[in-house]
């Protein structure tokens, strides 16, 4: 960007179609952007769910790959800026990773297809590692691709404009914003519930190839219609790295104040003086400018950390939660959604009524301040956060610990029956009922005794686990069969059924007919009512069951069976439904997004206005990398200091934060603003130098071919 002098000449010299007052070739652009945001939100709105119901990883690990996806996704933009700057340009660079990131959608895509590898076609994929090398390259390729055209295409909207087209240019920005949560809102309501869909050849499950495959389309969808909009762009030429020369200017002076380490040498009034001897004064100043809003950057990162988290633990969260808004039912993945419609809202109305307010009344609400408080904001999200986690905790079942075992009776038997376990508790339970709820011991070898008949039996529990002691029609013959210790999988519920008829029964939604006296397996259902047909060939009858989410059930089907048309069956919770409603996350949501309001998109302001012109990319790539930053702080929180208690966990990010934003007000206090071209300006006229001239020499320097020879000399002859 330092050659702005001739960038100004290309675009007058280019005439660019115009429709009420703005180039035509925005349009294209920002159709692209709403595309590729649609894509990689509505790709990482699934993620890691996918992760963990798909590839079976637990809770901390799909975060953890979910937030080092994410970093690497910012800190890509680094590598964009390099390659559009000093060599192929913002058109190419865009062009060429969009190519690489739509590659990336479509092996993403593929790896979410179980049935690829389902040979024995039981619904889960026999080769995990194929899915995981799979996934894992799709990602690395999205993550090359989306950051780094991330810093390229609103800076190649900008060039898009004329002079006298400034007005066009900031309503450019408003609407790339707006386009950017246009895209990202529709894609985390849509694939979602894609993704609820169940799809497969062999076996159908829940549909993750077409969940990832639509955003591998909008990806494709994005890189035509850029490539459409080819003939009308202004494409400027690669205008040397100037990241690179910033590097270079900051490395060069910490050299040079090495050498003149001694106390021969004077002082110099900044430490970036020393670069005095090689770089002219006016990239210096520029580099001092650019380091004191680095500095400041440096608490940034802990924002990002719990607001990242949004996608993560919150998703996670809300499958434990009920999502029956009675009008719809919201999938755990679609609660995302609330962020862009509030920024939708939020954004116009802080603008035009919130910031007008303060104003008037006086107050200073200075950019640096609204980003403390949207700090603030963000650690409240998470104090509500551990209270509905709290709350949620209160209606979970009490799972046993691992020394614990749990241990329920179903009476399958025509009576009622005494049942004592291990000589202790007594349990009289009726003719097709269960114990009234898990007994919990603290011993695995047990004696079960059935008082009435004299049978006793010895078993040998499992320690952790939770088990069904089925006492069927010959209760000689009773067993234990394992119970689910969790919640069912993405808010589903877990159904079986135990067989008291007295032949093979067919039930809908298992895999297999049922022997008598047997027990199914677990297999999941959705919310709703669900209808159950079970038939011996000859009869049928069908029974209908309401579910909510993350429920199990065990459903005992008597002898009586199709003499009572079906209506006999029993229904035994085993765990009840989730019942702490999502609506209880839109606090977090709302406060989060206020904050996001207040840190962001004034932190993007910032950093754009006390930049030095030339360097604003460097900035944009410092912005996004306390974003990358950020997200690697939540993968070593996640990884090392595992909480027993999530809620707890909520409570330490919102505190770090709390601690972080005072640290960031102090330094914010000593930070005075600047107007980066009035002090160019002043530089430049104690320089003596005419505009063109100096512009030249900058040039020069960034272009320097024999950049560590020159750099020796110099130093010598500074010293001689
Ligand atoms: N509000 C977000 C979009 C979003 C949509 C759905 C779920 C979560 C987030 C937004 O506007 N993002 C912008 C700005 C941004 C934010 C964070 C890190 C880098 C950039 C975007 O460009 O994606």
């Amino acid at each position: 960007m330092t050659d702005e002098k001739m960038d100004e000449t290309k675009k007058k010299t280019k005439k660019t179609a115009e429709c009420c007052g703005f180039p035509v070739s925005i349009f294209f652009i920002v159709v692209n952007e709403f595309c590729e945001r649609f894509s990689y939100y509505g790709m990482r709105a699934v993620l890691v769910l996918y992760f963990r119901y798909f590839l079976l990883w637990d809770d901390d690990l799909a975060t953890s790959i979910y937030h080092a996806f994410v970093a690497l996704c910012y800190l890509t933009p680094i590598m964009g800026a390099i390659i559009a700057d000093s060599w192929l340009g913002k058109f190419k660079t865009i062009i060429y990773l969009s190519v690489v990131y739509a590659v990336g959608q479509v092996v993403m895509a593929v790896s979410t297809i179980h049935d690829i590898t389902d040979t024995d076609r039981d619904g889960t994929p026999n080769n995990f590692t194929l899915h995981i090398a799979l996934s894992m390259l799709g990602l690395i390729l999205i993550a090359l691709g989306t950051g780094g055209i991330k810093p390229c295409v609103a800076a190649f909207g900008g060039d898009q404009f004329q002079e006298h087209q400034s007005r066009q240019l900031n309503t450019f920005f408003s609407v790339f914003y707006l386009c950017i949560n246009g895209g990202s809102l529709l894609s985390t309501l849509i694939t979602p519930v894609l993704r609820a869909q169940e799809c497969g050849i062999h076996t159908q499950q829940q549909c993750y190839p077409l969940a990832f495959g639509v955003p591998a389309a909008l990806m494709v969808v994005s890189l035509v219609v850029f490539i459409s909009g080819s003939g009308m762009y202004v494409k400027t030429d690669p205008e040397g790295n100037i990241i690179w020369a910033v590097c270079k200017c900051i490395g060069f002076a910490i050299k040079n104040r090495f050498r003149h380490r001694s106390s021969a040498h004077p002082k110099r009034e900044h430490w970036m003086d020393w670069a005095n001897e090689k770089y002219d004064k006016l990239l210096i100043a520029q580099v001092k400018m650019v380091l004191k809003v680095l500095f400041l950057y440096i608490p940034l990162p802990m924002f990002w950390t719990l607001f990242d988290q949004k996608g993560s633990r919150w998703t996670l969260q809300a499958t434990t939660m009920s999502g029956d808004f009675r009008a719809f039912i919201l999938q755990p993945d679609q609660m995302q959604t609330v962020n862009p419609i509030l920024i939708l809202t939020m954004v116009p109305i802080m603008d035009r009524i919130i910031f007008p307010l303060i104003k008037k009344c006086g107050l200073d609400f200075s950019p640096l301040k609204r980003m403390t408080v949207g700090m603030l904001f963000a650690a409240m999200a998470f104090v509500c956060a551990a209270l509905v986690q709290i709350e949620i905790d209160k209606t979970l079942p009490d799972f046993p610990s691992s020394s614990e075992s749990q241990l329920k009776v179903v009476n399958m038997f025509n009576s009622s029956l005494n049942v004592t376990i291990s000589h202790k508790d007594t349990l009289l339970i009726d003719s097709l009922e269960s114990s009234a709820g898990y007994v919990t011991l603290d011993h695995q070898e047990i004696t079960v005794s059935l008082n009435s008949s004299g049978i006793t039996k010895n078993f040998s529990l499992i320690a952790g686990g939770r088990q069904t002691l089925i006492i069927p029609s010959d209760p000689s013959v009773m067993y234990l069969k394992e119970d689910i210790k969790s919640k069912p999988r993405e808010g589903r519920n877990a159904v079986r059924f135990v067989n008291g008829w007295t032949a093979v029964l067919n039930i809908t939604n298992l895999e297999s007919n049922l022997e008598p006296t047997v027990i199914s397996n677990y297999s999941l259902v959705a919310q709703g009512t669900r209808k159950f047909v079970l038939s011996n060939g000859a009869q049928s009858c069908e029974f209908s069951q309401t579910f909510g989410f993350g429920s199990s059930y065990t459903f005992l089907i008597p002898s009586t069976l199709f003499s009572t048309d079906c209506k006999s069956i029993k229904a035994v919770e085993d765990i009840q439904p989730n019942s702490v409603h999502m609506a209880l996350q839109i606090p977090q949501y709302f406060l989060i997004t206020t904050g996001e309001v207040l840190f962001s998109v004034t932190g993007l302001q910032f950093s754009y206005s006390q930049a030095p012109k030339n360097m604003k990319s460097v900035l944009q790539a410092g912005w996004l990398c306390t974003n990358a930053v950020g997200n690697i702080i939540v993968l070593i929180v996640a990884e090392l200091g595992k909480l027993p208690k999530q809620w707890a966990e909520y409570l330490l990010f919102a505190s770090l934060l709390v601690a972080v934003s005072v640290i960031f007000s102090v330094m914010a206090y000593f930070y005075t603003y600047i107007d980066p071209a009035e002090v160019e300006a002043q530089i430049r006229s104690e320089l003596g130098f005419e505009p063109e001239e100096e512009k030249k020499k900058e040039t020069l320097e960034m272009e320097d071919k024999d950049k560590d020879q020159q750099n020796e000399q110099e130093v010598k002859q500074t010293k001689i």
